[in-house]
């Protein structure tokens, strides 16, 4: 059986004050009825993604999008179907939502986004609504003092709201001491955490995740932490991609965009193959080497969830 394509477009409706999204439930006579969905549809051949979006949320909530950015495409096979679920962040509309064809729909705090059923392909896309645009590395090289002072400033000034603690030169008890006190500047601003490192390393501290290096990754045969935690990992490659997927990564980073002053020999992906990359990945991605936070719209153009830096946000 030759399995249909079906081209979707959906929408992540974000509130005002930016906590909540807007989920509505499909009705039970239809395909995945009586689970929750992000509104939207299927495409007309005629139709570009955000085009037949707006046609959608029209006819389904009574909104009018005024402004709209890329956030995720997830191919996923159904059974009976192949579809590609073209996923948009709404962040400004007109009009008041109410399910114009009788459908429930909700605002949900972001946070409570995991106790609804969805279907199998939104994993991703639930992932990439809770992530920000922006994943800070820490730099290496500072004593605490000067280390917590970066941190306080990119959290505050920058408003960076997802930090990965990379601090290889420092030994184990170094590395914790400093992992429990960035955890607890992070809580301050409601900022997640994730260290750099070996799984075992959330027994010693309760942060939000780990993010693995890629030859960690390409050594696991499964998900070594819970589902409650983040899995990030670092990727350069198709290969090292699909391990991630097979893991259950939540999120990883593709390097080297660009050619960078810490890595001069590798050589860059650039942005073409990169985005034929994150294309076909099963989870959000963001660019890394030599990314600033200008390249994010760029960035989030080509598929991605946003930018990765150590340079750019660390000052
Ligand atoms: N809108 C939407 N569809 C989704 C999501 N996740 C997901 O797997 N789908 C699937 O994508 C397809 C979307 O079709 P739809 O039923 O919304 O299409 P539509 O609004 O054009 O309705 P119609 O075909 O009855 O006119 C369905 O098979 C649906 O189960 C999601 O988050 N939002
Ligand atoms: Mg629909």
């Amino acid at each position: 059986m030759v399995k249909r394509r079906v081209h979707v477009a959906a929408a992540a409706i974000i509130s005002a004050d930016g906590r909540e999204v807007l989920i509505a439930r499909r009705p039970s006579n239809v395909d995945h009825g009586g689970l929750w969905e992000f509104p939207g549809g299927k495409l007309a051949p005629y139709e570009t993604g955000l085009g037949g979006l707006k046609r959608e949320l029209h006819e389904e909530l009574g909104v009018e999008i005024r402004r709209a950015q890329p956030l995720i495409r997830i191919h996923h096979e159904y059974p009976d179907k192949h579809i590609l679920l073209d996923v948009w962040q709404v962040h400004e509309f007109s009009g008041e939502p109410f399910g114009r064809e009788g459908q429930a729909v909700r605002w949900v705090p972001m946070k409570d986004l995991v106790n609804y059923p969805f279907p199998a392909a939104n994993l991703p896309i639930l992932r990439a609504v809770m992530l920000p645009t922006e994943y800070l590395i820490s730099g290496e090289e500072e004593d605490d003092g000067q280390f917590d002072q970066r941190l306080e400033h990119a959290l505050v000034e920058d408003g960076v709201r997802l930090v990965q603690l990379r601090a290889k030169q420092l030994d184990d008890a170094a590395y914790l001491a400093r992992a429990e006190s960035a955890l607890a500047r992070c809580r301050q601003y409601g900022a997640r955490l994730l260290l750099n490192g070996e799984p075992e390393l959330l027994e010693s501290v309760d942060a939000d995740g780990i993010h693995l290096t890629s030859e960690r990754l390409m050594q696991l045969e499964r998900r070594p932490i819970a589902e409650g935690k983040w899995l990030a990992a670092s990727t350069h490659d198709r290969e090292q991609l699909v391990q991630a997927g097979r893991l259950g990564c939540d999120f990883v980073t593709l390097s080297p965009l660009r050619t960078t002053p810490s890595h001069p020999d590798v050589p860059p992906v650039g942005w073409h193959d990169f985005q034929e990359l994150v294309e076909r990945a099963a989870m959000p991605v963001f660019a890394l080497g030599g990314m600033t936070r200008f390249d994010a719209n760029h960035a989030r153009a080509v598929g991605a969830q946003g930018v990765a830096s150590i340079r750019d946000f660390w000052k």
